[in-house]
């Protein structure tokens, strides 16, 4: 690994990169200072005399000591080669600068052309895939994608995005693993996966390359465009998104049986269901600490997370689910709904992101979801409660549409998978308390008060 030592050693560096790294969303969108990073690890993979580019790991702790995490940095050291101006980060021993290298055409060109051609490189691996997958030759122009993030991604030529894992953990993402899954399985119903970046050794998934849709807009701004058309009234209440809604329910039905298929199913017996109904609690006496209004429904909340274990049916399949499904992470072109990012809650650990779990957490995901869309544009229900009588039936026909497509697809539910359904409604209501909590405090509101509602 090219320089290890020397970045190990630039006190000035590491204090550079602790102020900067705060201010990133994708690092973890609290801005909480940082007191120290470390280089754990930096690998080189474009060397010119004008600049070099990095991929480093780097570990970081609070100002409290405690442990804030490892992040994935691409870095440049040198002159950028971009249109514009590119400040600087910080600089080098030698009064070089080092910048975010996702900025710099030629350093981007540079990871996929390692990708294109399965080139390997200090430590890292670059794979084109599946074998025989034709990518450009011709440098490519570049554009961030500015959405808010998780991680990072820029657009190539309009044709294909470069996703940089920010969180890198040791062993394959389970993005890739899936993607990788649902495209040998032929799922139409995700963007095609055209090459990684995985660190050798850990295995990490640093990178993934898929193609790019330029027609489709993300779920989330599709279903924001609806609950505005259907505040205005209308013979339809969920303003047009029926049929999409019921379309995506038939999707993720399809995804789910592929994904069973091609994982066998593990049955979550009765043991399991209490492994699941103490990883529900566990959730939420963790929540509890950061947002004190759960407490009032703690033992309410208890007996939905336990009230599916004793119920007969025993046998629920447990497989492999998306993890952290809502209308942002969903793509709407003119024909067809995808699926995107299968790496689970940004905040769970890597142990938790692998677990199997009942397909009914990920409906659970979209039924919050249509929630949000109807809600987070509102007022209180006291100042505006037409708007919120609106929204309900938005919300109520959006999500019988979405299960009527699933249910159309996979089957009606059993009465466990019923009762399972509401624990992870529940389940990822308190979730999204501790995330908006944490992340976008006017938010709270809206899974709280949805909570409170689905324990009447
Ligand atoms: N293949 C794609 N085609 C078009 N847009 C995409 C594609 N992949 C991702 N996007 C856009 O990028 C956003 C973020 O992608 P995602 O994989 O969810 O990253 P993150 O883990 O950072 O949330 C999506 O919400 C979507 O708008
Ligand atoms: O997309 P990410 O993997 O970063 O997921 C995280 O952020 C999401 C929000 O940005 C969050 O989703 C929550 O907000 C959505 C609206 O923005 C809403 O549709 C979802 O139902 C709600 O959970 C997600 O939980 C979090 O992990």
């Amino acid at each position: 690994m090219t320089g290890e030592n020397a970045w190990q050693r630039d006190p000035a560096l590491r204090r550079a990169l602790a102020r900067w790294l705060p201010e990133q969303r994708w690092f973890d969108g609290t801005g909480r200072p940082l007191a120290s990073v470390a280089v754990l690890r930096v690998h080189a993979f474009h060397r010119t005399a004008a600049r070099l580019g990095v991929l480093a790991v780097v570990a970081t702790r609070d100002v409290s000591g405690a442990d804030a995490g490892r992040c994935l940095l691409v870095l440049g050291v040198g002159a950028p080669h971009a249109p514009s101006p590119v400040p600087p980060l910080a600089r080098t021993r030698d009064g070089r600068p080092v910048y975010g290298a996702l900025a710099d055409a030629e350093l981007v060109d540079a990871l996929v052309r390692r990708i294109a051609g399965h080139r390997p490189a200090d430590g890292v691996r670059y794979v084109a895939e599946p074998p025989g997958v034709a990518l450009p030759a011709a440098p490519l122009t570049v554009r961030p994608l500015g959405a808010e993030q998780s991680n990072t991604s820029v657009v190539l030529d309009e044709r294909y995005i470069l996703k940089i894992f920010r969180r890198p953990t040791e062993g394959a993402s389970p993005d890739l693993v899936l993607h990788r899954l649902l495209r040998d399985a032929g799922s139409p119903h995700v963007p095609q996966l055209l090459g990684a970046i995985e660190e050798e050794g850990t295995g990490a998934t640093l990178a993934t390359l898929q193609t790019f849709l330029p027609d489709a807009e993300d779920g989330w701004s599709a279903a924001l465009d609806s609950v505005r058309g259907s505040l205005g009234g209308g013979p339809d209440p969920a303003g047009g998104f029926t049929g999409a809604a019921r379309r995506l329910g038939g999707v993720l039905a399809d995804v789910h049986g592929t994904l069973a298929a091609a994982h066998e199913n593990t049955p979550l017996g009765d043991g399991d269901c209490r492994q699941l109904s103490e990883l529900f609690r566990e959730r939420l006496s963790h929540a509890v600490g950061a947002v004190p209004q759960l407490a009032a429904y703690t033992d309410q909340l208890h007996s939905v997370f336990t009230e599916f274990v004793s119920l007969p049916g025993g046998r629920r399949p447990a497989q492999l689910t998306h993890g952290d499904l809502h209308l942002g992470q969903t793509l709407r072109t003119p024909r067809r709904w995808l699926l995107l990012d299968f790496e689970g809650e940004p905040q769970a650990g890597h142990e938790e992101r692998i677990r199997l779990h009942s397909p009914m957490r990920d409906v659970a995901g979209m039924l919050r979801s249509f929630d949000y869309a109807a809600h987070h544009g509102l007022g209180s229900p006291d100042e505006d409660p037409a708007g919120h009588a609106a929204a309900e039936r938005w919300v109520r026909c959006s999500q019988d549409a979405f299960l009527a497509g699933y249910t159309a697809v996979a089957g009606p539910r059993t009465p466990a998978e019923s009762r399972l359904l509401r624990a992870y409604v529940l389940d990822k209501a308190v979730y999204e308390a501790l995330y908006e909590t944490r992340h976008r405090p006017s938010w709270a509101w809206i899974p709280l008060r949805s909570l409170v509602r689905g324990l009447r």
